[in-house]
C-alpha cells in the first residue's frame, strides 16, 4: 500500500469513529433529557455539580491516554455542557466585559452550551442572581501574587447567596496594542492587579511610559483599540476578541499566577468526597477567642486552606474571618465541629459546601 492508500485508509476509519462519536453523543443527550425531566417533574436543580465533579474524577482515574488527561476534561466539558442545554439553557453572570478572565472561568466552568452574560460590577453579579435574571455567577476571589479581592467577599455579607463552585486559572498576562511598534507606546491601560503583576517588567522595559488603570484587563483591551499610542495589559482572548497584536508576551514573569474564582447560586451542592467548605465568623474581642474559635478544627484533623479577616462594617474594629476548610457540611466530622464553632461564637454563617476545582 502506498501512503496515499494508507492516508485514505485511516480517514476512512475516522469517518466511522466520528460516525458513531456523534451517534453516541446524540444518545447521551437524549438520556440527560430524560434526567431532566424527572428533576423538573421532582423540583430538583437542573444544573448538578456533584454529578459533574464525579463524572471529571471517573474519566480522569480511566483515561490511558494518549490524550492527556486536561484535554479529555476540556472535551467532556463541553459534551457535558451540551447535553445540560437540552435539559434547560442556563444563565450565567459575569465580571465583563467579554474577554476577562472571569469571562474565561466561565466558560472553563458551564462549557460554551450555556448562556454568558457580562455585567459590569461584581454587585451586579450578585444582584442579577437575586432578582432572577440570572441562575449562577462568578466572580474572582482571589490570585497568588496580589492577594484577595474584597469586593467580592464584602458581598457575602450583602447578600444570602452561597458559593456552589470554585475554578482556578492560570494567568499569563501579555501586552498587545493596534499599533505594532513598542517604542511607539506612551500609555498602558490595565486592571489595577494587572499592573501590579507587571510593574517589574514595565520599570525595567517601559519606565517612561503612563500606567492608567482600568475597571477590567477586557476594558483596556478595549480602550486600546481605540488609542493608536497605547498598550493594554490583558489576557490571549481579550487581544483576539479586540484586535490586537501581542508586542510582548507574558509580562507578569510569575511562576505562579493563579486566580481562583467562585461560583455563586442558590442552592448548596451534594458531597462528591472531595469538597470545599467556606464559612464566616466573628469573635469576642477578648484574650484567646480566635485561638479557641480554631482549635476544634485542629482537634479533629479538619485541614483550614485559607483565613482571611474584613472589617464587619457594622462596628469599629470588629472583624468577620473568611474561612475555606476541606470537606462537606454533610461530612459528620465537618458537621459537628462547625457546630462546635457555632456555639463558641456570636456570628456564624455558611456560605458554601462545593467540590473542588476540577483542573
Ligand atoms: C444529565 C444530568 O444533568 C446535568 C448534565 C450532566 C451530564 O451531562 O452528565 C450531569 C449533571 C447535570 O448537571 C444529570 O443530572 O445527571
Amino acid at each position: 500500500m502506498d501512503y496515499q492508500e494508507k492516508l485514505k485508509a485511516l480517514r476512512q476509519e475516522i469517518d466511522s469513529i466520528d460516525n458513531q462519536i456523534l451517534e453516541l453523543i446524540n444518545k447521551r443527550a437524549t438520556l440527560a433529557k430524560e434526567v431532566g425531566e424527572i428533576k423538573k417533574a421532582n423540583n430538583l436543580p437542573i444544573f448538578v455539580p456533584s454529578r459533574e465533579k464525579e463524572i471529571f474524577d471517573r474519566l480522569e482515574k480511566l483515561n490511558k491516554g494518549p490524550l492527556p488527561t486536561d484535554i479529555v476534561k476540556h472535551i467532556f466539558r463541553e459534551i457535558i455542557s451540551a447535553c445540560r442545554s437540552i435539559e434547560e439553557n442556563i444563565k450565567v453572570v459575569y465580571l465583563g466585559p467579554k474577554a476577562t478572565f472571569t469571562h474565561q472561568a466561565s466558560l472553563k466552568y458551564f462549557g460554551h452550551s450555556v448562556e454568558h452574560i457580562p455585567v459590569s460590577t461584581i454587585k451586579d453579579v450578585f444582584e442579577e442572581i437575586v432578582k432572577k435574571k440570572a441562575d449562577f455567577g462568578v466572580v474572582p476571589v482571589e490570585n497568588t501574587i496580589e492577594g484577595v479581592v474584597n469586593y467580592t467577599l464584602d458581598m457575602f455579607l450583602e447578600y444570602d447567596l452561597k458559593i456552589i463552585g470554585e475554578v482556578i486559572l492560570e494567568i499569563s498576562l501579555h501586552l498587545m496594542s493596534i499599533n505594532p511598534n513598542i517604542n511607539e507606546i506612551q500609555r498602558i491601560y490595565s486592571h489595577k492587579f494587572a499592573i501590579a503583576e507587571c510593574r517589574d517588567w514595565i520599570l525595567k522595559n517601559m519606565p517612561h511610559v503612563q500606567l492608567i488603570e482600568v475597571e477590567s484587563t477586557a476594558k483596556a483591551a478595549e480602550m486600546a483599540k481605540d488609542d493608536y499610542e497605547s498598550a493594554a495589559i490583558a489576557s490571549e482572548s481579550a487581544a483576539e476578541v479586540y484586535g490586537l497584536y501581542i508586542l510582548e508576551r507574558k509580562i507578569d514573569k510569575h511562576l505562579y499566577n493563579y486566580t481562583r474564582f467562585l461560583i455563586i447560586g442558590n442552592e448548596i451542592p451534594s458531597k462528591t468526597g472531595n469538597d470545599k467548605t467556606t464559612f464566616i465568623f466573628s469573635v469576642k474581642n477578648e484574650v484567646g477567642a480566635l485561638y479557641k474559635a480554631l482549635e476544634p478544627f485542629y482537634r479533629n484533623g479538619i485541614n483550614m486552606t485559607k483565613i482571611e479577616s474584613r472589617p464587619s462594617k457594622k462596628e469599629a474594629w470588629d472583624y468577620i474571618f473568611f474561612t475555606d476548610i476541606e470537606g462537606h457540611i454533610d461530612d459528620e466530622v465537618v458537621k459537628n465541629t462547625l457546630e462546635e464553632l457555632k456555639s463558641n461564637v456570636p456570628f456564624f454563617k455558611i456560605l458554601g459546601s462545593y467540590p473542588k476545582a476540577v483542573d
